[in-house]
């Protein structure tokens, strides 16, 4: 897998009341296969806009995205979605839940179960297999968002904070998951958060977006091994560093106040 992304721009059109709102302005990035890119950016700054170019679902924008040399152009099973919004299906179980992209692609029941199994074997939910979305926790239906997305061998994965509504213990367990999940699987993934910590916790780089119209600031690699020490001077460092430039950018052009 190696994506390509070429002179992004986005500028939304009020219609209502004929104004321009550019959102994303020359963004250039390159991902290869088992990377974990996150993107941090100032509130509004367009981190959702970009995740949704990137998955085809934006029909109007400047510049190229291309996966694997082929331009994407709108949503393919290539490309897996996790959002904040579990949107599981409130009247299927998990297993159902699980398994719902390979019964649209029309697989029979019991080649499919046999796979979501695997899953939810992979995934430590072995018991709620007949559970509805609302007889699970928060941390649980995140799991099932994300089986149902992997179970499709997706080349790229986008997260747009797939953590952001659980409380905090339970995204340190899902941040631990993820990292454990992606030793075992090597997925790649594109990754929106506004916590600066659960980047520099996962990722191999933090790309840095400006106010917006998001432009890149800064590209952090971290080559820190997992499981990483979040205590540790250079994850410390990092942190104080990305929080340092997010804090400039957001109080850049503000009014000076006495
Ligand atoms: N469909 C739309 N029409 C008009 N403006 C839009 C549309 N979608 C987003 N915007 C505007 O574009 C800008 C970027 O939005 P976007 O949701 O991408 O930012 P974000 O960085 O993901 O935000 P947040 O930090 O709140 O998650 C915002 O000012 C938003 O109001």
């Amino acid at each position: 897998m190696h994506l390509e992304l070429i002179g992004l721009g986005k500028i939304f059109v009020d219609a209502a009341q004929g104004t321009k709102i550019p959102a994303i302005s020359s963004i250039d990035l390159q991902i290869e296969q088992g990377e974990f890119v996150s993107i941090v950016g100032p509130s509004g700054c367009g981190k959702s806009t970009l995740l949704r170019i990137v998955s085809g679902l934006e029909k109007s924008f400047e510049g190229k995205v291309l996966l694997d040399g082929q331009e994407v152009l709108r949503p393919s099973n290539d490309i897996g979605l996790v959002f904040q919004q579990y949107a599981l299906f409130p009247w299927r179980t998990m297993c159902e839940n699980i398994e719902f992209g390979l019964e649209i692609m029309g697989m029979v029941k019991e080649e499919r179960r046999t796979i979501a199994e695997k899953y939810i074997n992979l995934f430590g939910m072995q018991g709620f297999e007949d559970r509805y979305p609302c007889q699970l926790s928060g941390g649980m239906q995140q799991r099932v968002a994300i089986a149902r997305t992997l179970i499709m061998n997706p080349k790229l994965v986008l997260m747009d904070e797939p953590f952001g509504s659980l409380d905090s213990q339970t995204r340190n367990d899902m941040q631990e998951f993820l990292m454990d999940l992606r030793q075992k699987r090597n997925d790649t993934i594109l990754f929106v958060t506004h916590n600066v910590d659960e980047s520099v916790f996962l990722s191999d780089r933090i790309v840095v977006l400006s106010k917006r119209p998001a432009r890149i600031l800064r590209i952090f690699e971290l080559t820190a091994p997992h499981p990483r020490d979040r205590t540790s001077k250079i994850a410390n460092d990092i942190r104080r560093e990305v929080i340092g430039i997010l804090r400039q950018e957001r109080n850049s052009h503000s009014p000076i106040r006495n």
